[in-house]
């Protein structure tokens, strides 16, 4: 089986060599935790060192803020944006008029699944995207959580079908035992917690592989840490918590 590198340095050693091609995961986790680093360095990279063009879907922050976000790592999109190999779909401006004109990929209703899954699809096909992020899949069901599953169920459709590999942040509170819903913890494919706990009067930052299908994976808690150059995840190393 294919597999596709994070290109999150050690990672691919927790997940016994990368993530298993087509697979859509949760990257679940509380606030600061690294969800959208995370995602971002995952798209940055498979550009860059792997040759694979990426897509990242906005729904929390505006796209120009994004590109601000990633240059502090090094990660320059917009030349690659320039050459077709990456893409941002705007799901975050709808609603203020002229801003989101500016973008190439803009959603108007992201609460129409519809209209994000063809605006997917299209900027799937224009760019051969094999990665894609979607920070956060919590926005697309928060008002309508019966929804979730279904809403899953059709972005991994489209994804899996198209050939592409994905990364889902999950937005969840700070104690909270789950990864984002059953209806989308039992529809993805994996299931990655990022964690922060205070240990001795400081941040402690972890990692643990709940489930990932078509892999082995280590089962053990990993410390990492967030560089000026992106994640770094130890798997040698075991953090306890308790
Ligand atoms: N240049 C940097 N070097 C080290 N750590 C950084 C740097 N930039 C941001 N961080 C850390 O990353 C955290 C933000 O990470 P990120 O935006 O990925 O979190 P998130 O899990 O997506 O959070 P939320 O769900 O609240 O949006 C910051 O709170 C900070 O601790």
């Amino acid at each position: 089986m294919k597999r596709v590198n994070t290109g999150i340095p050690g990672m691919d050693e927790v997940l016994h060599g990368g993530i298993p091609e087509r697979n859509v995961v949760l990257l679940s986790g509380g606030p600061g935790t690294g969800k959208s680093i995370f995602c971002q360095q995952f798209l940055y990279k498979g550009v860059v060192d792997y040759n694979e063009p990426g897509i990242l879907v906005a729904l929390e922050e505006h796209p120009v803020q994004i590109r601000e976000n990633m240059k502090q790592f090094g990660w320059d999109i917009k030349k690659f944006e320039d050459e077709g190999k990456f893409a941002i779909i705007d799901a975050f401006t709808y609603g203020i008029g002229s801003s989101a004109k500016k973008e190439k990929y803009v959603v108007n209703d992201p609460n129409d699944e519809r209209e994000l899954i063809d605006i997917l699809k299209i900027a799937i096909n224009d760019i051969g995207a094999k990665r894609i992020g979607l920070d956060s899949v919590t926005t697309l069901y928060i008002n309508k959580p019966m929804m979730a599953r279904k809403t899953v169920f059709l972005l991994k459709r489209v994804i899996a079908g198209l050939g592409c590999t994905a990364i889902f942040t999950s937005q969840i509170s700070v104690g909270e035992r789950g990864f984002g819903g059953p209806g989308v913890e039992h529809a993805v494919d994996g299931i990655i917690k990022l964690d922060l706990d205070e240990i001795n009067g400081e941040l402690n930052r972890s990692l643990i592989v709940w489930k990932m299908r078509g892999t082995s994976h280590s089962l053990k808690r990993h410390p990492f840490d967030i560089t000026n150059k992106g994640i770094v995840v130890y798997p040698d190393k075991v953090l306890k918590i308790k």
